[in-house]
């Protein structure tokens, strides 16, 4: 069979962008986003796009920019250069043949192929991944500056501006007392005018879980993320079985893989997936865990890394396929940083976010906008997270 779309070329550069403030999570502030971005050139002269955003370096999962850069130089580029670039599943296999895990730097690659396909095709990278269900979905802000009258702030000015009325506070890095307060607080200043969501990160074991929940579901609280480690299946299942009735938990890092979905399902351990194209390694991946979702009646969350516009408008594409047992999405990203890298983002109009068409992923890269964040040119040193408080306490 002769190849119709041969890949020539493919290259991987670390951006480093500063965040609009800091942003707080369990585990530490970030103030920067380092993302990688991938272009990739078929030999018909089209380019497409990819990008994998972690947050942190190594702190929200294993892999970092550094990492992520050179997985993609020395081991996946190789496996794919020559080969079908159409053949999105046989390149993911290569892929896997080369380098086990590293899901964010093969989902980045994958991105970038199918955005260069799609271009090459003048489609949009919707009509590759089965076809635009949504037209748009309602888009969440993260409350997370650690100070609950700024996040108050920013809360009306986003009800105000008709951005976001879906809000979700990060906690986990003070004492759950403190946690039940702040968050009480801010329930109080938006009540009846926002839907609340909090997420822990991993940083509560399942008994303060069990004894902290309700009283943030009591605060007005309706949707739980990764209350507790990822390895807890077994106090993520007690919990959905015990709040069921009055919030909703939802898995983010505990489900990666496909596997992944499948336990949690047969553990009835969870409500609602947060679907990360990075994490499950790319946007066919994604599909499979959300068919999964479906499969089990467990819901799906269109969740981000806080990718700039280029990541964030290919989630977009994939999240505009998926069913219709969804809770919305957080493809705030590009907001959370101080520039952006495409011409246009995506617009959001009462609340939703507007989902993109093509051709590709329908957005236009600004080629001196990432030349001005590339860490090769700017020398910029690897930090990626102040542990703060969080550290002073060990
Ligand atoms: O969900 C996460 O764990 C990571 C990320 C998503 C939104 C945000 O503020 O942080
Ligand atoms: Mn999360």
């Amino acid at each position: 069979m002769t190849s119709r779309f041969p890949i020539e070329r493919i290259e991987a550069r670390i951006l480093d962008i500063p965040t609009i403030r800091p942003h707080k999570l369990s585990f530490g502030s970030i103030s920067r986003q380092s993302p990688v971005i991938v272009q990739l050139w078929l030999a018909n002269g089209a380019c497409g796009f990819g990008e994998a955003a972690t947050i942190g370096g190594p702190s929200w999962n294993e892999e970092s920019p550094e990492g992520i850069q050179h997985a993609i130089s020395a081991y996946l580029a190789p496996a794919l250069l020559g080969q079908d670039g159409a053949c999105f599943e046989t390149a993911l296999t290569r892929m896997d043949l080369a380098c086990k895990g590293n899901a964010f730097a093969k989902s980045a690659v994958e991105m970038a192929l199918i955005d260069a396909v799609a271009r090459s095709l003048s489609l949009p990278a919707w009509q590759l991944l089965g076809g635009k269900r949504h037209q748009s979905l309602p888009l969440a802000w993260t409350l997370a500056s650690g100070d609950v009258d700024r996040d108050l702030e920013e809360a009306q000015l986003r009800l105000e501006q008709k951005r976001h009325r879906i809000f979700k506070m990060k906690i986990g890095a003070r004492s759950p007392a403190q946690d039940v307060a702040h968050v009480s607080q801010i329930a109080r200043g938006l009540a009846g005018r926002a839907t609340l969501t909090v997420d822990v990160n991993q940083a509560w074991d399942g008994s303060t879980a069990r004894r902290y929940l309700p009283q943030l579901i009591d605060a007005g609280v309706t949707l739980i993320e990764q209350p507790v480690a990822r390895w807890n299946v077994e106090a993520l299942k007690t919990l959905t079985a015990t709040l069921g009735n009055r919030a909703s938990i939802m898995a983010d890092e505990t489900v990666c893989t496909p596997q992944d979905a499948m336990l949690l399902a047969r553990a009835q351990a969870c409500h609602v997936f947060s679907l990360k194209v990075a994490k499950h390694g790319g946007l066919l991946r994604t599909r499979q865990v959300a068919a999964v979702a479906d499969a089990a009646d467990i819901g799906w969350y269109g969740g981000t890394m806080l990718e700039t516009s280029i990541g964030s408008a290919a989630s977009a594409h994939l999240f505009s396929t998926l069913g219709t047992q969804h809770h919305g999405c957080e493809l705030f990203g590009p907001q959370l940083l101080v520039d952006d890298l495409v011409t246009e983002r995506m617009a959001i109009r009462d609340f939703e976010l507007q989902l993109p068409d093509g051709p590709g992923f329908g957005v236009e890269v600004d080629m001196a906008q990432l030349n001005r964040f590339d860490r090769a040119r700017t020398g910029q040193a690897q930090v990626h997270i102040d542990l703060g408080h969080r550290a002073a306490t060990l």
